[in-house]
């Protein structure tokens, strides 16, 4: 018998639920419960769809600078990281928003991460990691987050819609992610959020091209607004996006790498 191979999205999800358990064991859901309500009181969602919308609305293209000291697919992408000064420094260079990786096991993230980035500017903040539950969802807002990102490559259709709608009914908005065909039917079926991500890199192989947004954006609605995801490197990549009339991103790689993140942002957008 042949023994299948997982893929690196198949493993981080599986390493997802043995975290989850062990934080369950560590903070129990509703002293969860207790931290998301405090935070809804004290620490509001800021709005990360109207942000991105605001940005278009003015004609300019709406950025979702991402935080992440390394990935599966790229390694170490910067060292030393400090994500305080990336948020400022994106802030100054006008994103709309940020996206900042708490995935400690693949991506070297943190929830300190999100906290320190998100105190250290006024833009609203994606928790970006792989949510597979409830509990995650309350973390989420509990830390602080303005958003959530949902991959429908690792959630049924039932999953999708009750981790959409929880995060809804916290205040927080909801980056639904997909791939390909059937995940994009997957996603217009079980989710409500306006915000409907293209992921250009496939998950499983780490293949990335820009042509996936362009073959999967005519399957999306007029409401939804469409966020362009990874292998956004140059003005050429922007200009081209902008030019199908996509003109949100969600930029990672091409950031981190550089001295200056914001400076780069400037210099791309
Ligand atoms: O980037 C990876 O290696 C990766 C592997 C497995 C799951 C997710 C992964 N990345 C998440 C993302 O898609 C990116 O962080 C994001 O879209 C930004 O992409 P980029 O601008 O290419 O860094």
């Amino acid at each position: 018998m042949q023994v299948e191979t997982p893929t690196i999205l198949k493993k981080i999800v599986a390493r997802k639920h043995e975290e989850i358990t062990e934080r369950k064991a560590r903070t129990s859901y509703s002293n969860l419960e207790v931290a998301a309500a405090v935070a809804n009181a004290h620490n509001a969602p800021r709005g990360f769809a109207q942000a991105l919308k605001n940005k278009i609305a003015a004609g300019n293209a709406a950025v979702i600078a991402e935080i992440k000291q390394a990935s599966p697919s790229k390694g170490i992408l910067r060292d030393p990281f400090v994500p305080a000064d990336i948020a400022k420094s994106y802030a100054k260079a006008g994103a709309a928003c940020l996206s900042v990786l708490t995935d400690s096991d693949f991506f070297k993230g943190h929830e300190d991460f999100l906290v320190e980035a998100r105190d250290a500017c006024e833009l609203p903040v994606i928790r970006k990691d792989f949510m597979v539950d409830e509990y995650q969802v309350l973390e989420a807002r509990a830390i602080g987050a303005d958003c959530i990102l949902l991959i429908a490559a690792c959630l049924s259709g039932e999953k999708l819609q009750t981790l959409d709608e929880m995060a809804r009914d916290l205040g927080m908005d909801v980056l639904v992610e997909v791939h390909n065909r059937a995940e994009m039917e997957l996603a217009l079926q079980y989710t409500q959020t306006e915000l409907l991500g293209i992921n250009n890199r496939d998950l499983h192989t780490f293949e990335l091209s820009l042509d996936h947004t362009f073959e999967l954006m005519g399957m999306v609605p007029e409401e939804r607004l469409i966020v362009t995801e990874s292998g956004i490197h140059t003005r050429e990549d922007v200009a081209l996006m902008r030019h199908k009339n996509i003109h949100a991103f969600l930029v990672g790689e091409a950031f981190m790498r550089a001295a200056d993140p914001g400076a780069k942002l400037a210099e791309i957008f």
